[in-house]
This record gives C-alpha cells, sequence and structure tokens, in this order.
C-alpha cells in the first residue's frame, strides 16, 4: 500500500513497519507544546525511585505514569491533578492512518505518551506491557533530533534510525517484542534546547 506521499512502508520484521516522513512536523509540534502547557513534562520515577531520563507528559483519556507504586495508566495527573489534556485530533489522525497504512485496521488509541529526550539521554530495553489491550499495535513517532532505536526480533537486535517525521509501528507478533533507545547523540548543528520527541500511541484499555 502507499502512503499520501507515494512512499511504500517498509517492513522491518513481521509486526515492525517504518513510515518515513509520514507525518506533519510543524503541527504536532505545536501540540506538544499545547499539550505541555497544561501537563508539563515532568521526571517519572522507576519503582526504585530513580528518576528516568526521557521528560514526560501525556494527552488522552488515560496517560503512563511511572512512580513508587510501579508503572499504570491513570486518567488524572498525579503532577497537576487534573484529567489529561485531549489528545489532539492530528495525533488520532496521524496514529490511525499510520496502524492503517502498516496493516492494522481500526486503531482506536486512548493514550498517548509523549517523551522528550535531551541529548545524551536515551531508554533502556524494555517490553511494553501495562496496557490491558496488547491487540492493538504500538505507533511511535519521532521529532526533533534523531534517534537510533533497537528492537528485538527473535533474539536478533534491528536498529532503526528514526529522523524528524517518521512513524514505527510495531504490532502483531511484534508488539511485545523488548525495544529501547540508544543516548540521542548531539550533532554539530544542534543547540543546548534541541530534543528528540517521541509520541507512543497505545489502546491501554
Ligand atoms: O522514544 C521512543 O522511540 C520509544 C519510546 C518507548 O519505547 C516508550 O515510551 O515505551
Ligand atoms: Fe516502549
Amino acid at each position: 500500500m502507499l502512503d499520501l506521499f507515494g512512499r511504500s512502508p517498509a517492513l522491518i520484521a513481521p509486526g515492525v513497519v517504518l513510515l518515513t516522513a509520514f507525518s506533519d512536523v510543524a503541527v504536532l509540534k505545536s501540540q506538544i507544546e499545547a499539550v505541555s502547557l497544561l501537563a508539563p513534562f515532568r521526571h517519572m520515577t522507576t519503582p526504585g525511585g530513580r528518576p528516568m531520563g526521557a521528560a514526560m507528559t501525556n494527552c488522552g483519556p488515560l496517560g503512563w505514569v511511572g512512580d513508587r507504586n510501579g508503572y499504570r495508566y491513570e486518567a488524572t495527573d498525579p503532577l497537576t491533578g487534573r484529567p489529561w489534556p485531549e489528545m489532539p485530533s492530528a495525533f488520532m489522525t496521524l496514529a490511525r492512518r499510520a496502524a492503517e497504512t502498516a496493516g492494522f485496521g481500526n486503531f482506536k488509541p486512548d493514550a498517548c505518551l509523549i517523551n522528550r529526550y535531551a541529548v545524551g539521554v536515551g531508554m533502556g530495553m524494555h517490553r511494553d506491557v501495562d496496557e490491558l489491550d496488547r491487540e492493538a499495535p504500538i505507533v511511535s513517532v519521532s521529532l526533533g533530533l534523531t534517534a537510533r532505536f533497537v528492537i528485538r526480533i527473535e533474539g536478533k537486535l534491528q536498529k532503526i534510525e528514526l529522523n524528524e517525521g517518521d512513524v514505527l509501528v510495531f504490532g502483531g507478533p511484534a508488539r511485545e517484542a523488548e525495544h529501547g533507545v540508544r543516548p540521542v547523540r548531539h550533532r554539530e548543528d544542534s543547540q543546548p534546547t534541541d530534543f528528540r520527541f517521541n509520541l507512543t500511541l497505545r489502546k491501554a484499555r
């Protein structure tokens, strides 16, 4: 299937599809800014009490949280005491279109985690298993600085470079694959205020 830009999706492994330059970067970034004014980026902690490297916030009916009590989804932002900001329609539309293009129809995410990585920050290897609905895929959108994403498929690490505007979809046989992000690299022309942003859209319930 071809996307709107005429490129075919790249099948990285069964259930793992990379859609390059698939999103409207400027719109998404302005929506991240709008969400963060209502639900600020913060460093959540591991159950052991260690702050996570990536700063996070959420939008949509459910938000992923981590603290001393573990990892879970909450309808209320523990920082503000208010519901998470509404999921911008641009996020929902993109997620559905990306999932569909990757072969996962009828994706209805109810949670969008927004990760913000400073230079030098990554995310350790983990599996996304806090969702009750793991039939649905994960749609992961990259913005800002380039990331080196790694995913373990049948015991083998696949390295995927994710540039601004790229969307990675993983589901089906890859839904519970272990994955992580290598520390974001400094670029010659990158400013201290440059970040990598990631939208992770999931169906939690
Ligand atoms: O930032 C990314 O590309 C991946 C984020 C991720 O794996 C997660 O939030 O669970
Ligand atoms: Fe993840």
